[in-house]
């Protein structure tokens, strides 16, 4: 069941909660002609700020297809896309980029530059933005790399670090540039529990300071409770399901 789609600003005023995706009638198809496999059908799904929606369903159900495609990593075949309020299909290449530069991916590769550092593929997800302040960005990036246990790699090269340790750098730059939506793959595939809780716990924090949208796609039953929302996909449909998470803050 979603929340009550209110937000409280500074002076306690009530309104509420914008719109970040809407998805409606949402179908996807791979391949053409006899290879064409349905993946997604008829997909309505809208995700207001400050949610942290979680998706689940069987391996090969859908889940990084949807993701993809909200995240605007692919087009749109039928039906239709809006993020932030515009039509995705309806956007000039700037508009789409501006669109785009308000989200922020973890996926299932990491994804960090080989060449930089730690510490320096955690800024470079702020780099894009043109209001970045180099200091403040450094310390932000230091005390994040902290809380998820990299305190002593900011220094270290990705191919040092072991998978789990390159999964929270990913998901480090993806927060450190405190975007509007995360779209995040499996992020906790590689962690061990307690690793994954602290990581899902600072996207779900983040959401609840900054009002960005989450949006998780993940098998992991040990961090279902820390979704606001959970939503299902099987068979290519996606159902919204009872959601019994508290919030933690
Ligand atoms: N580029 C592609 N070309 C053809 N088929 C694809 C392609 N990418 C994905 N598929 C197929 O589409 C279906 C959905 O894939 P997707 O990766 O979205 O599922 P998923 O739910 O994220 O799976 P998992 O949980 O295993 O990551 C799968 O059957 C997959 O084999």
């Amino acid at each position: 069941m979603s929340e009550e789609p209110l937000s409280e600003d500074a002076d306690g005023i009530k309104r509420e909660k914008a719109v970040v995706v809407e998805a409606q009638a949402l179908d996807y198809a791979y391949g053409t002609g006899p290879q064409r496999r349905q993946v997604l059908s008829d997909i309505n799904l809208v995700v207001r700020e400050g949610d942290v929606v979680l998706l689940t369903g069987p391996s090969g159900s859908g889940k990084t297809t949807l993701l993809t495609l909200i995240g605007t990593l692919r087009h749109i075949q039928e039906g239709q896309l809006s993020l932030f309020g515009k039509d995705v299909s309806k956007t000039t290449t700037k508009e789409l980029l501006r669109l785009r530069n308000r989200v922020r991916f973890v996926f299932q590769r990491h994804n960090l530059l080989g060449s930089l550092n730690v510490l320096q593929n955690v800024i470079s997800g702020i780099m894009v933005t043109p209001l970045s302040d180099p200091e403040w960005d450094e310390q932000r990036a230091v005390a994040l790399l902290d809380t998820l246990g990299l305190g002593e790699k900011v220094k270290s090269w990705p191919d040092q670090l072991s998978g789990g340790q390159q999964q929270r750098v990913a998901i480090a730059r993806a927060l450190v540039s405190l975007p509007d939506l995360i779209l995040a793959d499996e992020p906790t595939a590689s962690l061990d529990r307690e690793s994954g809780r602290i990581a899902l716990e600072q996207m779900r924090a983040l959401a609840n300071r900054i009002n960005c949208a989450v949006v998780i796609s993940s098998h992991d039953e040990r961090i279902f409770d820390i979704a606001t929302r959970r939503v299902h996909i099987d068979d290519g449909h996606l159902r919204e399901l009872e959601t019994t998470g508290t919030n933690p803050s």
